[in-house]
């Protein structure tokens, strides 16, 4: 039914010269009292006979005036069904003016369709020639149903026509109506009758759709004025305005259906507790131990009640009604309700399968009483789901695998293993896995060049590949991939031979974890060391001794660069999906079910270097997920863990962070950290041979170098490069690091031996850009297309994105020549060595393609090609828009920031300060790269704002973080 309300009754209450959207109260009061009124007729008075159900939607269209779709649903006892039963409810014919003269002049006023069609090719209505709403209807001498369900009313050729805006209309025109409705709104209130399910359908559609778009044309004919707010009306001229559309759904459900229990459905031990934001979470358990839920409440009535034994969990609320207060399910007395356990699916794993067991096992009085099938006890639900026979075996695909196999054509068999995996849910995927692997491989199998090892990643690789096609990765499915990766890491014989050579703290730290490991003992360990004293050789140490006696051991660090030293090394935050945004509470992305979680309850140890550089809410999301994943409450699960790094290093990087914060978020303020058992070494193994370089830098690192009164540090003269003009004494630097640069092209090891760091981006660019010059070969150009993604007005011109060089980004002209250092800026496959901060040699281009070989680290000496693509500015750099740089994702290397060399040896090291360091730990870090004071230059540019001379320059260390290192109660720090 849908019902507009009488233009003329608001345009009477309309000042002179206001229209009716400039009256929105009055249109919106005259039209909620015709629908109360008409919701009392319907609902209270039921005119049409008792209602189970109803929709009504409100459209706000023409110009603010309100228009109302309702749907009623009438009680089974009122249902009309036979097509004689319609005339009484619905009219579609021009009644006797003779008799019914009022009812007359409104169906001539408010019913009449168009004119349209022939008479009128311009109404609103006409769609490629046609009308849209099908009039005018053909004459029927009674009411039939049509053979799309939908009813042909009564529309008797009687002769009858009226004069409706210049055209003579009969009953082919009339609009439905019902002529009681009619003549108590006096408005335009069109009323069906749907009864065929095809009707019911689109009259739910109908309701429910999106708002209309009308395209009217208002044209304006000559001499009449300009605005005819009527004549527009009546056009149907169209405000859009979808953000006007209201929809009230008032379901009367109490009237068909009984009302609905929803059960709740849990592990054991795993109800729901509820709490706000600052309260204690231990207290909380602590008083939620053992809550009572309606499902224990269940397994409780079963042992008292031998009636209720008859019935299953979602039958249980129609004979026993839950007391909230008490906690108990009691007799029920009267009405009926019905029950519903909440939904799960399965990748929800045990919980999906409880679920399916409460909906087939009768009287379970306990969790485990479930996982009793034939007198046999199951470890898991889903093996009892399985020995019931409630899952259904994977019969089917086996069989289809079976009839593909036959084909011999392992790239399609793949495909469909793939297809298989995501649409038939199988329950033992590994299973499947193991059947039909040879299958799968063949062609890889019969290839003599590829090991069985290489075989089966391949097979893994390409299904993954399909998978991602559909969206979904090997990881969500039980098969063996990370198992089979990290049992596949091969270990350098070097590595093994470093467990020899370790120094005293090195053999120390060594030892212990080992042993730990051994002993299956927990064990949280810090190995805490300035730069170069060996933290990442004692950890190929570790990685090797462990892998080499069959134990899984999963290497990672926070930058992709450091991880591909580390044999098998991932990035930590890809290898245990830990959530870009950490908080306080989240959990690394983990299914308990995948073949992730099985590595991880495998894995003997976990080493994470760099620790000290992210964020301490990631390390507890780890944390978190692994107590998870193990089933219990130690620190990681009960793993042996080994963090390190270096909290003289720069910290983790927080958006417009104080000092306060910034110390906040690091990992010595975590609550793991008092329990953390520490191993410090102290010997620096890079810059041995230079002991009071070593001395220095390690003072520079603690913040004890002695500062002058302006608060600035003394550099050894020794390092430094005199200042006599910026550019004199920048070109001074650029020929101590790289001497005779332009004989050196084909030399990678000069090029991989030495760098310039800068703080700034800016100061780098242009650096690389003096250097590329002066290398030899011929360059070529690469311009990057810059864009705002939502600058729709072009606010930001081109040549301005052009001039940004945000932090992350290539530059927008990026030179390269044959053989020149280059840097990765993007992980772009970090587990074959492709990873930010990646050193790489250049050795061809094309216009779409960079071949690079990396020149560092377990993947030195391979060939990568890195396409241009479109990379976003990181959310720490505060741009007011949105910014997009489609470039090849690199940068020259001569000169990079200090934070990119983070964790590099540099024997040929070249500091340029123009500016003070900014942050914690810059300065050292950049001194830390080099190996000896003689070949480590620093170019202080003097500030003629301070008192800055040639050789003194700022050092930030935020002290705290020691005082929080070396202080937190408990600590387990091991020294000689
Ligand atoms: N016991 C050792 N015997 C010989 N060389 C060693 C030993 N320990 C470390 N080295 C060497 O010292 C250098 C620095 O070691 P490593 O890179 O492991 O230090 P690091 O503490 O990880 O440094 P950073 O924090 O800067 O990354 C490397 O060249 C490494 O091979």
């Amino acid at each position: 039914m849908t019902c507009n309300p009488d233009w003329k009754e608001i345009q009477n209450e309309l000042k002179p010269g206001q229209m009716a959207q400039d009256r929105p109260d009055l249109t919106t009061r005259i039209f909620r009292s015709k629908l109360q009124d008409l919701k009392d007729q319907l609902f209270k008075k039921y005119i049409f006979g008792g209602v189970a159900a109803h929709v009504y939607v409100i459209e706000f269209q023409k110009r603010g005036l309100p228009h109302a779709h309702f749907l009623i649903i009438l009680k089974t006892a009122f249902k009309i069904t036979v097509p004689v039963q319609f005339d009484r409810i619905v009219s579609a014919e021009l009644p006797d003016p003779s008799k019914y003269k009022r009812l007359h002049e409104l169906v001539v006023k408010h019913m009449m369709h168009g004119p349209c069609g022939n008479l009128n090719k311009n109404n609103a209505c006409m769609k490629k020639g046609l009308c849209k709403n099908k009039y005018p209807r053909s004459f029927s001498s009674q009411t039939i149903v049509g053979d799309d369900s939908y009813p042909i009313y009564r529309r008797r050729n009687d002769g009858q026509q009226v004069k409706v805006r210049n055209k003579y209309l009969d009953n082919r025109w009339v609009i439905p109506y019902n002529p009681y409705l009619l003549s108590r709104y006096n408005c335009h209130i069109n009323v069906e009758i749907c009864s065929g399910i095809k009707a019911v359908k689109y009259i739910y559609k109908y309701i429910y759709k999106g708002h209309d778009k009308i395209s009217v044309s208002i044209s304006q004919k000559n001499g009449e004025q300009p605005f005819d707010e009527i004549q527009q009306y009546q056009d149907g001229r169209w405000v859009s305005a979808p953000e006007a559309l209201w929809r009230i759904f008032e379901f009367d459900l109490n009237e068909m259906y009984p009302s609905v229990c929803n059960l709740q459905l849990h592990l054991e031990d795993q109800q729901s507790v509820y709490y706000k934001y600052n309260q204690n979470l231990v207290d909380i358990l602590k008083r939620n131990a053992g809550k009572k839920s309606m499902l224990t409440e269940f397994f409780h009535l079963n042992k008292s009640d031998s009636e209720a034994k008859k019935y299953l969990y979602r039958e249980i609320p129609e004979k026993y009604v839950w007391d909230k207060t008490k906690k108990i399910w009691k007799q029920r007395q009267r009405y009926d309700q019905i029950g519903r356990i909440n939904t799960t699916n399965p990748s929800d794993g045990e919980r999906y399968y409880l679920r399916i067991l409460l909906n087939h096992v009768y009287g379970p009085t306990s969790f485990s009483d479930l996982l009793q099938v034939h007198g046999n006890q199951c470890s898991t639900f889903k093996e009892a789901a399985e020995k019931h026979g409630l899952l259904e075996t994977d019969h089917y695909i086996s069989d289809c695998l079976d009839d593909a196999s036959n084909y011999q054509m392992p790239s399609a068999l793949r495909q469909l293993f793939s297809i298989l995996l995501i649409y038939c849910e199988p329950t033992n995927v590994l299973q499947l896995w193991n059947d039909y692997y040879i299958d799968l491989s063949h062609d890889y199998q019969t290839n003599k060049e590829i090991s069985s090892n290489e075989c089966i990643s391949k097979t893994l690789l390409d299904i993954n590949t399909y998978l991602e096609r559909m969206g979904r990765t090997i990881d969500d499915f039980d098969l063996p991939k990370e198992i089979f990766e990290e049992r596949h890491v091969i270990t350098p014989v070097e590595d093994i031979d470093m467990v020899l050579t370790l120094n005293i703290d090195q053999r120390n730290a060594y030892q212990e974890i080992i042993n730990r490991v051994d002993k299956k003992q927990s064990g949280m360990f810090f190995i805490d060391g300035p730069g170069g004293t060996g933290k990442t050789y004692l950890y190929r140490a570790l990685l090797a001794t462990l892998r080499n006696n069959g134990h899984l051991a999963i290497a990672t660090a926070t930058s992709g660069v450091a991880a591909s030293i580390l044999p098998g090394g991932r990035t930590a935050h890809s290898r245990f999906k830990i959530p870009i945004n950490s908080t306080e509470t989240s959990l690394c992305s983990i299914k308990k079910q995948s073949g992730l979680a099985q590595l991880l309850k495998k894995a003997s140890i976990l080493i994470w270097d760099e620790a000290p550089m992210v964020k301490r809410t990631a390390i507890e999301s780890l944390d978190r997920t692994l107590k998870d994943i193990m089933n219990n409450s130690i620190y990681f699960g009960g793993k042996v863990i080994v963090f390190g790094g270096d909290f003289r290093q720069v910290l983790p990087v927080v958006r417009r962070a104080s000092r306060l914060e910034t110390i906040n978020y690091s990992m010595v303020k975590s609550y793991l950290w008092s329990d953390m058992e520490v191993f410090s070494l102290r010997e620096n193994m890079r810059a041995r041979t230079d002991q009071l370089f070593c001395d220095f830098i390690l003072r520079i690192g603690n913040g004890d170098e002695e500062e002058n009164e302006d608060g600035l540090v003394h550099i050894p003269d020794e390092m430094i490069i005199d200042y006599f003009d910026d550019q004199t004494s920048e070109d001074l630097l650029i020929n101590v690091i790289f001497p005779s640069l332009q004989d050196k092209s084909t030399c990678s090891d000069y090029i991989m031996e030495r760098s310039i760091l800068a703080t700034k981006n800016e100061y780098v660019d242009r650096l690389n850009q003096k250097l590329i010059k002066i290398f030899p070969g011929d360059d070529v150009t690469y311009f990057s297309f810059d864009s705002v993604t939502d600058d729709s007005s072009n606010l930001y011109q081109v040549e301005f994105l052009n001039s940004l060089t945000p932090n992350g980004l290539p530059p927008h002209r990026l030179t390269l020549k044959k053989n020149c250092p280059i840097m990765l800026l993007r992980n772009l496959d970090p587990s074959n060595g492709s990873c930010n901060r990646t050193r790489m040699i250049c050795k061809s281009f094309k216009n779409n393609v960079v071949v690079a070989r990396i020149s560092m680290g377990q993947f030195s000496g391979k060939i990568v090609m890195i396409p241009r693509i479109p990379l976003c500015v990181s959310d720490d750099e505060a741009l007011p828009f949105k910014f997009q740089r489609k470039q090849f994702p690199i940068r020259l290397c001569f000169a990079m920031t200090i934070n990119k060399s983070q964790g590099q040896t540099i024997p040929n090291v070249g500091i340029y300060l123009p500016h003070n360091v900014f942050s914690h730990g810059q300065l050292y870090v950049a001194l830390s790269r080099g190996i000896s004071m003689s070949q480590t230059k620093v170019l202080i540019i003097p500030d003629k704002y301070t008192s800055t001379q040639g050789s003194y320059t700022k050092n930030i260390v935020y002290k705290e973080i020691f005082k929080s290192f070396k202080q937190s109660e408990g600590m387990n720090i091991h020294l000689n």
